[in-house]
C-alpha cells in the first residue's frame, strides 16, 4: 500500500558523558543537575520527548508529548511509551535517594494502562515517588497524568542498588 512518509529528526549527545558524571555526583545532585540542563540528557529523552521537570529526595516529575511516531499497530500510543515514561521516573526518584558511588537498576515493574494515549492527547505528566529506599532494594511507585489531570496509568516496580 502506498501512503505518505512521515519523517522526524531526533538529536542527541554522548550518554556516556552524564552516566560518567553520576559516579561522582549524590543522586539527587545528578537529578537536580538533569533538571537545570547541566548535564546532557540521555539519548531515551530526546527519542521520547521527555524532560525532567523537578527532583527533589525521593520524588520526581518528569513530563512528555507523545506523538503519532509512537503508535502501536491498533491506533494508539504503544504501551511501552508509557512503561518508559514510567520506568525513568521510578528509576530516577530512586536515584534521588542514593548517595555518591551507589547506582542502581530497574529490576521489574508492574504497569496498568488505565486510559488509551493518542497522539492529540497532549503534554503528559508523570510522577515517581520511592515507596522505601534501601541499601540493596528500592521500592517505588508511579503515575501519569494527562494536561487535565486525569490517570492514564500507574506502576509499581523494584530496583536493584548497588556500588557503581
Ligand atoms: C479499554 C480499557 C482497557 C478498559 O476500559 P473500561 O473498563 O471500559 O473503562 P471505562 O469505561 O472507565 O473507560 C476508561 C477510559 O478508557 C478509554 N476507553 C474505554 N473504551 C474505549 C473505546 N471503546 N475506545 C476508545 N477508548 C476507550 C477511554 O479513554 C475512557 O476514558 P473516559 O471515561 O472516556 O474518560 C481502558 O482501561 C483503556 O483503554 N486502557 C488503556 C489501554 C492501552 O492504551 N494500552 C496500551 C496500548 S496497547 C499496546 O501498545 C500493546 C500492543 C503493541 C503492539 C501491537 C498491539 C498491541
Amino acid at each position: 500500500m502506498d501512503t505518505p512518509t512521515r519523517t522526524k529528526t531526533i538529536e542527541w549527545q554522548d550518554p556516556l558523558v552524564g552516566a560518567e558524571l553520576a559516579k561522582s555526583m549524590s543522586g539527587l545532585a545528578f537529578l537536580e543537575a538533569l533538571v537545570e540542563g547541566r548535564i546532557p540528557p540521555p539519548p531515551i529523552l530526546a527519542l521520547m520527548n521527555l524532560r525532567a521537570v523537578s527532583a527533589e529526595f525521593g520524588r520526581v516529575e518528569f513530563a512528555c508529548t507523545p506523538d503519532e511516531s509512537h503508535y502501536n499497530p491498533i491506533g494508539t500510543v504503544h504501551g511501552g511509551f508509557v512503561c518508559t515514561v514510567l520506568d525513568s521516573v521510578l528509576g530516577c526518584a530512586t536515584q534521588t535517594t542514593l548517595p555518591e558511588g551507589q547506582g542502581y537498576t530497574s529490576l521489574e515493574i508492574k504497569v496498568s494502562y488505565l486510559r488509551p494515549v493518542l497522539a492529540d492527547t497532549g503534554e503528559l505528566r508523570a510522577i515517581g515517588v520511592v515507596t522505601k529506599p534501601g541499601r540493596r532494594a528500592a521500592f517505588a511507585e508511579g503515575r501519569v497524568e494527562d494536561s487535565e489531570g486525569r490517570l492514564v496509568a500507574t506502576a509499581t516496580g523494584t530496583l536493584l542498588v548497588f556500588p557503581h
